[in-house]
């Protein structure tokens, strides 16, 4: 559910510098409350960065951030309460049973319980919902991979934040897990209003969850948009291929249907129709070719001033 207008994150001209390196270089972006937001991009384009300063665990180089209303720099211990964090990877505390762990971090979140918002969840409800309740007994070190990964989110929701940041949730999920996941993400969501912000490089997970995609590429934001959306942004949001006169075509088109039956109608030798919409792995490989090439452009605009001299 995407509710009214409140924005719970803000960012203009965000920048990070590691040396000579600008890994962010002017990051502008918005989230809305109760918005699932996937971050896509190619490795090394800033995400974990990115994700990181807006949990208050980096300092940016430039710009500003608005997180829940505050600096995450500067952010006090109510909104680190409110801001619930699952990291790309944990290993702490392997001699603890999962549901020590669970109701370790919990205790935290209870002074910050209320009337109608209790926290932190009850450990062995929470080990339900992210499918660990077979494992509650058993020891953190002795879970598999996907298990602790399980572990790692179940961690992140526990204190029931009013924003999620995950990075890379679902690494090493079986499609049983990724599927609960989903349903967790979507009831976080849908009936939390918990506003959620992933980055992902599955592109069908991202399809399947993101109310609005953004893509960084090269520390900026290069596309902003619904999957739909961003699919039009790069062509026609269906792909029509046939063979007629001994030749074959390919046409991008929005209403794939209409310009079939006008093909059908105009031609009778039209064989091995293929009517495919576009997927959001076609246009993310698009729009980060364009990000390339419009690089290179810059790169080689200096050069070329020069070289005319
Ligand atoms: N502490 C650091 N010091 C120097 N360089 C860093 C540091 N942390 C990250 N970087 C560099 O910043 C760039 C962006 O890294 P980041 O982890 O944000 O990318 P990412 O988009 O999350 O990548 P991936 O998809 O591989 O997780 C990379 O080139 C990385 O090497």
């Amino acid at each position: 559910m995407v509710a009214a207008t409140e924005t719970v994150i803000e960012v203009s001209g965000l920048r990070m510098r590691y040396g000579a390196k600008d890994v962010l270089d002017g990051v502008d972006l918005q989230v809305r409350r109760g918005e699932v937001v996937v971050l896509l991009g190619p490795n090394g384009a800033g995400k974990t960065t990115t994700i990181e300063v807006l949990e208050g665990f980096r300092l940016p180089s430039g710009g500003r951030a608005r997180v829940l209303g505050q600096d995450p720099a500067q952010a006090d211990e109510g909104w680190r309460a409110d801001v619930g964090v699952v990291l790309q990877s944990w290993r702490d505390h392997g001699r603890w049973t999962v549901r020590e762990l669970v109701e370790h971090y919990g205790a935290y979140y209870r002074p910050y319980s209320e009337a109608g918002r209790e926290r932190p969840y009850a450990a062995d409800e929470l080990l339900e919902r992210v499918g660990l309740a077979p494992q509650a007994d058993q020891q953190v070190k002795k879970l598999s991979g996907g298990q602790r990964r399980r572990l790692d989110v179940a961690i992140g929701i526990v204190g029931r934040p009013r924003l999620l940041f995950l990075d890379e949730p679902t690494a090493g999920f079986d499609p049983v897990a990724r599927r609960d996941f989903h349903d967790l993400i979507h009831r976080l969501s849908d009936l939390e209003d918990t506003t959620i912000l992933l980055t992902t490089h599955d592109l069908a997970e991202a399809e399947r969850l993101a109310d609005r995609i953004l893509i960084l590429d090269d520390g900026r934001i290069v596309a902003d948009g619904s999957a739909e959306q961003l699919a039009r942004q790069v062509a026609g949001r269906t792909e029509v291929r046939w063979t007629s006169g001994g030749q074959r075509h390919v046409h991008a088109t929005e209403d794939g249907t209409a310009f079939t039956r006008e093909l059908l109608a105009r031609h009778d030798d039209v064989r091995d129709l293929e009517v495919r919409r576009t997927t959001l792995e076609d246009t993310y490989l698009t729009m980060v070719a364009r990000s390339d090439a419009r690089r290179r452009e810059e790169q080689a605009a200096p050069a070329r001033v020069e070289a005319a001299r």
